[in-house]
């Protein structure tokens, strides 16, 4: 599938890091054992089956997913690239011929044992799983299959379907009301990726049919403001923008008053992402909830956070201190291309359970996709999808 090999060649650091891990692991204190000796995989044994989630139903008609990575085009050697020079084919021995069987390949296996589990709760901390998570993920890992012999693959795949039970119950697009304007609040630190994931949503809305506008809330910074038009122009969509040092919610209440005029269906407001004074910003974000809601009661209707992947554990912070500021009501990852700290969604999947809505695989206004669990869990341990 084009966009998992997308995703996997993107979170390759992440992919590679625990990959190489769970070689060197199995390898260690493992034994090659041939295929047509070795037992039935573990997986395949007293495990039940980890619930693969049916086939999700087509979303309600009132969600709208960000439209997915586009698929890349199938890169074919060219006719200059150097020549590979071919294997010698391996002549089958005699009684292979006689009874067509292929030659067993060696195939390296470990006992599930304390200290492999050991060492695969450090793998998952060092990829930043977090210490419960991997504590978590470890124990479910040996139920069942302890003193099993497991090969790479089966960890790999083991672990593979371990994340993507736990990353399910959080995937959900950012759901789309009837009611309009829908408010989106979009908080975050500085830099966390804001001002791009607005652009992106903002052009993937506008593709989706729905007209949208943009208010620039972080008044404060003129550049923030300026960035915030470049995303607007590239989306096509208004941005409303107030002069420096003005009243943010004073804005938002303009926007407000704007996007219901205009018969918007969705009105995205920047906030600032200042956290060295956490008591203005506290007040300024819930001034800016106060004054909208004079306007529409129930909004905002979605508080988003965005996060940047590249601060690893410090996500699983700047969580719990938006939600002392804000109401927040679901995520976006940004920057998990070329991150070795992809492993941090797994962590804050199960320590907050919050949506997460899509996650930023680069700089373009496409380089946002939906969230899919599976396809994440396989790029991020290196699984091959058959
Ligand atoms: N590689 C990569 N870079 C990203 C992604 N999302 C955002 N960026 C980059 O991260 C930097 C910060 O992004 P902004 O959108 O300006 O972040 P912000 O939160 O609005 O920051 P302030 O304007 O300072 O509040 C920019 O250089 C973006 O191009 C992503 O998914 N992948």
């Amino acid at each position: 599938m084009a966009f998992l090999s997308k995703l996997k060649d993107r979170l390759f650091k992440s992919s590679s890091r625990l990959e190489e891990g769970l070689d060197a692991i199995v390898e260690d204190g493992g034994e090659e054992i041939s295929e047509t000796q070795s037992e039935a995989p573990a997986e395949a044994s007293e495990k039940t089956e980890t619930p693969q989630a049916p086939p999700s139903p087509e979303p309600p008609a009132a969600e709208v997913a960000p439209a997915a990575i586009e698929p890349e085009p199938r890169v074919e050697p060219t006719a200059a690239a150097p020549k590979v020079p071919e294997k010698p084919v391996e002549k089958p021995s005699l009684l292979g011929r006689l009874t067509g069987r292929q030659p067993a390949k060696p195939v390296i296996k470990r006992t599930l044992d304390d200290d492999m589990l050991e060492q695969l709760e450090e793998l998952l901390i060092a990829s930043d799983m977090g210490v419960d998570t991997a504590l978590r993920v470890t124990a479910n890992i040996a139920e069942g299959r302890f003193g099993k012999k497991v090969s790479t693959e089966e960890i790999k795949q083991i672990l593979s379907d371990e994340v993507a039970r736990i990353m399910e119950t959080v995937a959900k697009p950012l759901p789309l009301y009837p009611q309009t304007p829908q408010v989106v609040l979009v908080v975050g630190v500085n830099g966390s990726g804001k001002t791009t994931t607005i652009g992106k949503l903002a052009s993937q809305f506008k593709d989706a049919g729905k007209s949208v506008v943009i208010a620039a809330g972080d008044t404060f910074r003129a550049a923030a403001v300026e960035q915030l038009q470049v995303w607007g122009d590239r989306a096509g969509v208004p941005v409303l923008t107030a002069p420096e040092g003005s009243d943010p919610a004073s804005l938002a209440f303009d926007a407000m008053t704007k996007a219901q005029e205009m018969g918007a269906d969705l009105l995205m407001i920047d906030t600032a992402g200042r956290l060295q004074n956490r008591q203005d910003l506290m007040e300024e974000l819930a001034k800016i909830v106060r004054v909208i809601r004079k306007k529409d009661e129930t909004a905002p209707h979605n508080t988003l956070l965005v996060l940047d992947a590249t601060t690893g554990q410090n996500a699983l912070s700047q969580v719990e201190t938006f939600q002392k500021l804000a109401d927040v009501s679901g995520l976006v990852m940004t920057k998990l291309d070329g991150t070795a700290k992809g492993g941090v969604l797994v962590a804050l999947a199960d320590k907050f359970g919050l949506p997460i809505h899509a996650i930023g695989v680069g700089e373009k206004i496409d380089d946002l996709a939906p969230f899919d669990p599976h396809d994440f869990a396989q790029a991020l341990t290196g699984v091959e999808k058959t």
